[in-house]
């Protein structure tokens, strides 16, 4: 199979975890005899700095005509006090509204091994295995007004959904659900919120559709509690854009890292952009430490969802899999006995993994 993939490394460690997934996908292409061809971008602060803007459309076409896209990470201090419509962030904001990526599949899944990285109890911990289904291009994300008003004395920023938009998600959370284990918690604030209200009835409306899925409705904040005291309650979550944000970082801590969760953000057609779930951690940019698995597991969910390369990408998994088992982990996890490793000596056991 031939594709071509579009890559944006973006800023802070963006391009460090960048390199280590594409050097896996050409072990895999090499392995299953395929032609994967790589094409670069600049996002960003990166883009910012050399465009003057954090996403150009020149850019955003050669994404268009790309089969898939790669997305390391955007923003950083640097660009913290630049033009707020110019922010690295808002690069990150247009190609997903732009390209229609509206569905933004989150999985938490939680490695054996690393059960005890979690700060969580291990009878808490185990067996974890929740999809996050984000409503990714509308909300208070998107919603105009935004802006400060009366010489700065007062501020909006408004939440605003389409019936459309709602609806498409959550039908987006059933499907979810029935390749899974049939089971849906739509989360929203329906006590406080009218879009929740809204989001509420068509979640009703729709599970008409889909009599074998189990349907609850949630509070947000009752959700982030039972997410620490009871992660096995959950199977698929549908959320709007914000909550998604909050809960799926809460959720990374399940795992033991936010540097272990990746993300699809896909259109209608099953076209879609990769990227982990973290951001550009400038903490630690430039020092080899970063973990480069959510950027490799991304690069895997690709596989699976646009390529329908299930074997591929299967293969991706269980080498990731494989690596912690044999201890090796970046200095984010702290497994006794393990082995802490470098970012690029982590990337290396999983290629050598792929056998
Ligand atoms: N999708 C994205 O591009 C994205 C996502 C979130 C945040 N951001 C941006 O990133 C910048 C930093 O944001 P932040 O610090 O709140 O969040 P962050 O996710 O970048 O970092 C939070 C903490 O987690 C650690 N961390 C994150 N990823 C890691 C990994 N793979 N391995 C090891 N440790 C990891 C960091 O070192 C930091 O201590 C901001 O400009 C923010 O807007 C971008
Ligand atoms: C960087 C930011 C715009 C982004 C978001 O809020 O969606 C990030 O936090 C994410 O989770 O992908
Ligand atoms: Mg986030």
């Amino acid at each position: 199979m031939k594709k071509h993939i579009f890559t944006l490394p973006g800023d802070g460690v963006g391009p460090e975890v960048m390199a280590g997934a594409i050097e896996v996908l050409k072990k895999i292409a090499k392995k299953y005899n395929h032609e994967f061809t790589f094409e670069e971008g600049l996002i960003g602060g990166a883009a910012y700095d050399v465009h003057g803007t954090p996403l150009d459309d020149k850019t955003l076409d050669r994404a268009k005509n790309s089969d898939a896209i790669l997305l390391g990470a955007v923003g950083g201090p640097a660009w913290d006090n630049v033009d707020k419509t110019l922010r690295p962030e808002q690069g990150l904001l247009k190609i997903r509204k732009e390209l229609g990526l509206f569905s933004n599949l989150r999985p938490i899944k939680v490695f054996d091994k690393l059960i005890p990285a979690s700060p969580l109890k291990e009878a808490i911990v185990g067996g974890t295995d929740i999809l996050f289904v984000r409503e990714l291009t509308g909300g208070l994300y998107f919603g105009k007004p935004s802006e400060r008003k009366d010489g700065g004395n007062s501020v909006v920023d408004t939440l605003q959904y389409t019936r459309e938009e709602i609806e498409r998600i959550v039908e987006y959370g059933f499907e979810a659900a029935t390749l899974r284990g049939n089971k849906l918690t739509s989360v929203d604030k329906a006590n406080v919120l009218e879009s929740s209200r809204m989001w509420r009835e068509i979640v009703d409306a729709k599970s008409v559709d889909y009599p074998d899925v189990e349907v609850e409705h949630a509070l947000v904040d009752s959700t982030a509690m039972k997410l620490i005291t009871d992660p096995g309650h959950f199977d698929v979550v549908v959320t709007e854009n914000l909550f998604g944000d909050i809960l799926s970082d809460e959720a990374s801590v399940i795992t033991g890292s936010i540097g272990l969760l990746p993300s699809a953000s896909l259109n209608s057609s099953g076209f879609g952009l990769y990227e982990p779930v973290h951001g550009s951690a400038p903490d630690i940019a430039g020092e080899n430490k970063v973990n480069p698995l959510a950027m490799i597991l991304s690069a895997a969910m690709m596989l699976k969802y646009t390529f329908h390369l299930t074997d591929e990408s299967e293969a991706i998994e269980q080498s990731v899999d494989a690596a912690l088992k044999s201890g090796f982990h970046t200095a984010d996890l702290d497994i006794e006995g393990g082995k802490t490793v470098s970012t690029e000596e982590m990337v290396e056991v999983v290629i050598n993994n792929i056998k």
